[in-house]
C-alpha cells in the first residue's frame, strides 16, 4: 500500500545521518509498530512517508505510484487517505478557531459530503469518549488527551485508508488508552484500515501491531512479525 525505497535522510545544520538507506512495505491491512529510542527518527520517518518533510535519497510509492511533491492533486488525495496524528496534534489545530471549526474545514478542504457529517461527528465523539462541547472550545482550552481525541475525530471522519498514529493516545490515561485503541482495531476490521503506530510503550506496540519494527542509527530492523494477529 505504501512503500519507502532506499530512503536517507540527513540533516543539513548538524550532519546527522537520521535514516540510512531504509525501505519499508506497508501492506492494506497491516499494523505496523515502530520503536525506537527517543531521537532515533520515528517522527521524521512518518513525516517523510508524508511528504511533510524532503529527504536526500529514495522513492515513496502508494498503491505502487510514485509520490511527487510537485503533482498537486496526487499529494491532496494521498493526505486525505494517509491521516496523520502528530506527536504534536496542537500544532494541527488553528489556534484562533475553534476545534469544531478545525474539524469542519478538513470536511470542506476534502470537499466531503456535508448532510451526513454531522451525525459523523457526533458518534466519533461518543466512540472517543468526548464531550461534544469540546468542539466549541479553542486548543487552550482542552487538555492534551483531548486534543489528541479531537484530531483522531479529524482525521477518522475523512475515512482514510492508512492511519499513521505518533504517540497518539499517549497522553491519556491507560484505560482511556486502552478503550480508544480497541476502538481503532474495531474500524481497521470494518474498514480494512492500516496502521503504522509509533510508540515507546513495548507492551502497547506488540498487542496492537502485527509487526513491529525498530529504528536505530538510520536503520530499521524487525523485532516481531506476527501476521496471524
Ligand atoms: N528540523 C530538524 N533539524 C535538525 N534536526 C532535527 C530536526 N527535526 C528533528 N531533528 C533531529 O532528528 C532526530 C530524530 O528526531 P525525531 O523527532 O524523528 O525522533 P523520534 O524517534 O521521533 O524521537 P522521540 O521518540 O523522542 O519523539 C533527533 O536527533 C532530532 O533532534
Amino acid at each position: 500500500m505504501i512503500e519507502m525505497k532506499n530512503v536517507s535522510k540527513k540533516w543539513q545544520k548538524n550532519e546527522t545521518q537520521v535514516l540510512n538507506d531504509v525501505s519499508l512495505k506497508i501492506h492494506e491491512g497491516d499494523s505496523i509498530g515502530l520503536m525506537g529510542s527517543s531521537g532515533s527518527g520515528k517522527s521524521t520517518l512518518a513525516r517523510i512517508l508524508l511528504l511533510l518533510e524532503p529527504f536526500n535519497e529514495g522513492e515513496i510509492y502508494y498503491r505502487g505510484v510514485r509520490l511527487d511533491i510537485k503533482n498537486k492533486r496526487q499529494i491532496k488525495q494521498y493526505r486525505r487517505e494517509v491521516q496523520y496524528i502528530s506527536q504534536h496534534p496542537e500544532s494541527f489545530f488553528d489556534p484562533n478557531w475553534t476545534l469544531g471549526k478545525s474539524v469542519m474545514e478538513a470536511v470542506a478542504i476534502h470537499h466531503l459530503n456535508r448532510t451526513d457529517t454531522k451525525e459523523k461527528i457526533q458518534k466519533l465523539i461518543h466512540a472517543l469518549k468526548l464531550n461534544e462541547a469540546i468542539l466549541n472550545r479553542y486548543p487552550y482550552q482542552v487538555s492534551g488527551g483531548e486534543i489528541q481525541r479531537a484530531a483522531l475525530c479529524r482525521a477518522l471522519l475523512l475515512e482514510p485508508k492508512v492511519l499513521i498514529l505518533d504517540e497518539a493516545t499517549s497522553m491519556l490515561d491507560i484505560s482511556v488508552q486502552a478503550q480508544i485503541l480497541n476502538i481503532l482495531k474495531q474500524i481497521q476490521k470494518k474498514r480494512n484500515l492500516t496502521f503504522l503506530f509509533i510508540s515507546h510503550d513495548t507492551e502497547v506496540a506488540f498487542w496492537f501491531a502485527n509487526q513491529v519494527l525498530q529504528l536505530e542509527k538510520g536503520k530499521l530492523s524487525i523485532l516481531t512479525d506476527n501476521h496471524s494477529n
